[in-house]
Parts: C-alpha cells; structure tokens; sequence
C-alpha cells in the first residue's frame, strides 16, 4: 500500500505528525501498536495529574481557613482518572484520526527497506516520508532480582484499582515524586528511595529539597543518598544493608527510546534521522532522546510535519521557521506537578554557565500580597537566570502551591528574547502570584 507518509507509533506525538501532514494534503498512514493516543493518553500525563488534582485541591482549602476539608475520596478519585483514560478505550482518538484524514493501521511497525513499513504481513511505502514516533519505555537498573520480583513501572502506578497498604518507590526523578505524593495522599505509606542528596538533581539545586519538604508534609518517608543493593518481592534492600518493605515497588529510574536497541535516534531540528541517505527516515518524540515530553513532542510533531511539507513543495525550512524546533535548545518548559509545584523552563544556572554564558541568578522567596492571599503560610521560591551580557532571560525556576501557570509567561520572555529592561513594562496584575516578577526585576538591579 502506498501513502504519502507513513507514521509508525500513534502517541501524542504521532497524532501530530499525521495530522499535520493530512491536513497539508498528503495521504496519511498511522501505524499503533496499542492505543491511539499513546502512553501520555493512558499510562503517564493524564492519569497521573488527574490522580494529583484532587489531592492539590484538598490541600489548598485546608490553607485558606472557612473551607470544610475531608478526607479524599478514594473511589471517586480512581474513578475520575478512569474517566480521564476513556476506561483505557482509544475509539474516542481513533474518530479524531480518521475525521482528520487519517488512515489507522493497528500493529507493530518495523522499518524493512528504504521508504518501507512492514506490519504482519503488510507492507506500507511512503513515496515522501517515514516518521517514527514510537516512544520510550521504562529503563530498567540492573538489580538483582528484578527478573524475579513483580513490580510496579509507571503503567501500573497510574492505573492501579486500589490503594496499596504500602509503596517503595525507587528513583528520584518526576515519576517517582509525582507518584509517591498521589499515593500518599490516597492513604499509603510510602517511601521514596533517592540515590542521591536530593530528588529532581536536574532542576535548580533549591527545587529538590522543597519537593522533598512537601512529600515529608504528607508523610511520605525519603531516604536520601539511598542505593538499592537488590529486590525480592516486597523487600527492597539497601547498599547499606537497610531493608525498606512494601506491598507493591515502583521502579521509577527513567525511561530508554522505543528502538530495537534502546538507542536514541538522533535527529536534527526538522526531525530528519541523521545518517539516513534520500532524506526520508524522520523522528519526533521520545524515541529521539531529546526531550521526553509530551508538549516539546507535540511541537517537534508540528516542525517535523511542517518540513515534510515544505519539502514537498522544494522549500527548505531555516531555523526558528515553523518546520524547525529550534526552541528545543533553549526554552523548554516543564511542571512536575507536586505539591510544591516546580516550574522551570530554560537552563538552570550551572547549565547556563556550562554552556559559557555569563548569567547572573536571581533569588527570591515568593512572598507577594497574591501569594499571601493565595494561601496562609504560603512559601515558595523563585530563580531567574540571566545572561548578562545581553540582558535577556535564559532560565526561570517557580516552586510553589500553583505556580504551573506562571511558567508560560517565562516561557514566551526567553523565546521572545526580551530584555529585563523591556520586561520591567510588562506589569504583574495586583494581588497576584506573579508580582514575584516585579521583585525578581528588581532585586536585579531595576
Ligand atoms: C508517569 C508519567 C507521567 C508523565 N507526565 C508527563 C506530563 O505531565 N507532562 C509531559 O509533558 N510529559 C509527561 N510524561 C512524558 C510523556 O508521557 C511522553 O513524553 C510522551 O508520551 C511522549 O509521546 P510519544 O508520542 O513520543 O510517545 P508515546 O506516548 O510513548 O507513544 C508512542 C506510541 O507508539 C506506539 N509504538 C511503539 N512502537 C511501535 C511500533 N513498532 N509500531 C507501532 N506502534 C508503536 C506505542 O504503542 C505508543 O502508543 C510522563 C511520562 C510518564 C511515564
Ligand atoms: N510532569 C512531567 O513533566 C513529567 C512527569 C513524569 C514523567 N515525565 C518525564 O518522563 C520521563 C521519565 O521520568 P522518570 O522520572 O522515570 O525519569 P527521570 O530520568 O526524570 O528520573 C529517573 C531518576 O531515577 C534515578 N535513578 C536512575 N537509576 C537509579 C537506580 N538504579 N537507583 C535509584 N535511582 C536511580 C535517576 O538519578 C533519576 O533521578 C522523564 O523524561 C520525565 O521528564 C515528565
């Protein structure tokens, strides 16, 4: 069968890709292996916030006295993420593909030739373009008795039917956070298991141990500078010998590419798979190894889309045009939604001065009238990095109750390269949380 353009992996990621293509006027295949919609969809973003919303929202009215706070409701909780998954059902996002002009070709793809995609017995061509939008799937730490032990991945952390009695969980990074707090906060006694001196080591130095503090705060006991020695079923044992227990263990150490070998495939900035001669072999997504997540995917879904059909038409896209994800060297943002949320995008400051900036950070605790209105005792922190030399932003840090939504305002002043002393005219709605802006600008020196 022949098409104009053959994806194979129908995440968020693919959706995009084939949605762009097909509404560009190019004939459309879209291979999935599982569900349309992908891991985001099912086993990963979705769930896993809507099984922290009602948690947030309980204890943001337990911070403003005259609200009436219960306990969470369980059943009501789980059901709601069910709800959120289409009860794990893709027909919903199988409608919205083939109303976009989508083909939908469930099974498992494997690139066979040049331009060529075999499922079963099936052989798709693409007379432009093959895009590969497979994913990632969880990284494994050579343990032992991991081969032997069930445990939890994030699959079963985000759809689990009941609350376990108790949870280990091993790794410190977003996964292991966000889950520790959800189950928590569902009534589990929960340990997290950190290799080292503070979760989230990729964010600025002060993020982890805010994190840390609000995990604590909700009885959640973290070991930190923990090494796991071994596992047997409901026994994680400790390179000191410490045995921490738990019904279930959760095996949170990251995520590898969806490749045959677990390798990345590496992609320039219109997504084209380099070392691939004819200029067909594309990637966006996870399986890049870029970035893994859901937002930078979807854009590099649209650059990528957008490139092939620039191609098509024998434009070349430049950087920063619409078929480049340029901005996935300098402004990608994410939220770990924990309570304390984190809201970063850009470099932290050691990653800017590594890549020879010369940046001057900026630290404040957020204690504006918003913030204090917002919630009695509020406490969060700030950090905005910039490059002094040309007075631009490069980074920015936000910790705190519901700060998620205050990340796009930095967002748009580092990709828009605007100077503080532009900034400085961009005045923050008075009580809001965001007048942290304000002081941050003027704690610079404005
Ligand atoms: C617990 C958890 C929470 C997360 N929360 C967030 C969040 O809040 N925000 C955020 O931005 N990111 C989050 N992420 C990351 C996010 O899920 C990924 O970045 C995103 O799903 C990547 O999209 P993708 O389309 O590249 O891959 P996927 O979503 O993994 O989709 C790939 C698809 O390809 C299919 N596939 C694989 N191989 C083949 C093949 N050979 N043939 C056919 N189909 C194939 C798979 O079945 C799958 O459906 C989270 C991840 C986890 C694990
Ligand atoms: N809110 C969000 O944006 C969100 C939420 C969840 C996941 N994600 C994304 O999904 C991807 C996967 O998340 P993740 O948390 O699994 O990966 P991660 O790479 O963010 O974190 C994994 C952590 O496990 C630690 N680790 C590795 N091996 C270990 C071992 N043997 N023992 C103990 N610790 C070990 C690492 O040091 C790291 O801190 C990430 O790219 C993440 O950004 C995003």
């Amino acid at each position: 069968m022949d098409f104009d353009v053959v994806v194979v992996g129908g995440g968020p990621v693919g959706e995009n890709v084939a949605g762009r293509t097909a509404a560009g006027g190019l004939s459309t295949v879209m291979i999935e292996a599982e569900l349309v919609g992908g891991e985001c969809s099912y086993w990963a973003c979705m769930p896993s916030k809507a099984l922290l919303r009602p948690g947030h929202a309980r204890a943001a009215a337990a911070r403003v006295p005259g609200v009436p706070v219960g306990p969470l409701d369980v059943p009501a909780v789980l059901a709601r993420r069910t709800e959120f998954t289409s009860n794990w059902d893709d027909s919903g996002q199988v409608k919205w593909a083939e109303g976009a002009g989508i083909t939908v070709v469930r099974g498992r793809g494997s690139v066979t030739g040049e331009r060529e995609v075999t499922v079963g017995s099936d052989v798709y061509r693409a007379r432009h373009a093959v895009v590969m939008c497979t994913g990632s799937v969880p990284k494994m730490p050579p343990l032992p008795g991991l081969s032997s032990t069930p445990v939890w991945t994030s699959r079963e952390a985000t759809s689990a039917k009941a609350v376990p009695s108790s949870l280990v969980v091993l790794g410190g990074g977003v996964v292991g956070v966000e889950m520790a707090q959800v189950w928590a906060r569902l009534g589990s006694s929960v340990t997290l298991v950190v290799s080292g001196p503070r979760p989230l080591p990729r964010f600025e130095e002060f993020v982890g141990p805010l994190v840390c503090d609000g995990l604590r705060a909700d009885g959640v006991e973290v070991l930190l500078n923990a090494r796991a020695a071994s596992v047997a079923p409901g026994a994680l044992t400790l390179e000191d010998g410490r045995v921490v227990r738990g019904d279930e263990i959760l095996i949170a150490t990251g995520r590898k590419p969806a490749t045959s070998s677990g390798e990345p495939l590496a992609v320039d900035d219109t997504g084209l798979v380099s070392g691939v001669d004819g200029r067909w072999l594309y990637a966006a997504g996870d399986v890049t190894g870029r970035i893994m997540l859901t937002h930078q995917g979807k854009y590099e879904a649209r650059a990528v889309g957008s490139a092939i059909l620039a191609r098509v038409a024998g434009e070349e896209p430049v950087p920063w045009s619409a078929g480049a994800a340029s901005a996935d060297h300098v402004a990608v943002p994410q939220v770990v939604f924990t309570d304390p949320e984190v809201a970063f995008v850009g470099r932290t400051a050691e990653q800017a001065r590594a890549s020879g900036l010369s940046v001057r950070g900026v630290d404040l605790d957020i204690a504006v009238a918003g913030s204090s209105l917002h919630a009695d005792g509020y406490s969060g922190r700030a950090r905005m990095v910039v490059d002094e030399s040309r007075r631009t932003l490069v980074g920015v840090t936000f910790v705190g109750q519901d700060v998620a939504e205050m990340v796009h305002a930095a967002t748009v002043a580092i990709v828009g390269e605007v100077t503080v002393d532009r900034l400085w005219h961009a005045v923050p709605a008075y009580p809001t949380i965001s007048e942290v802006w304000l002081r941050l600008l003027e704690s610079y020196g404005l």
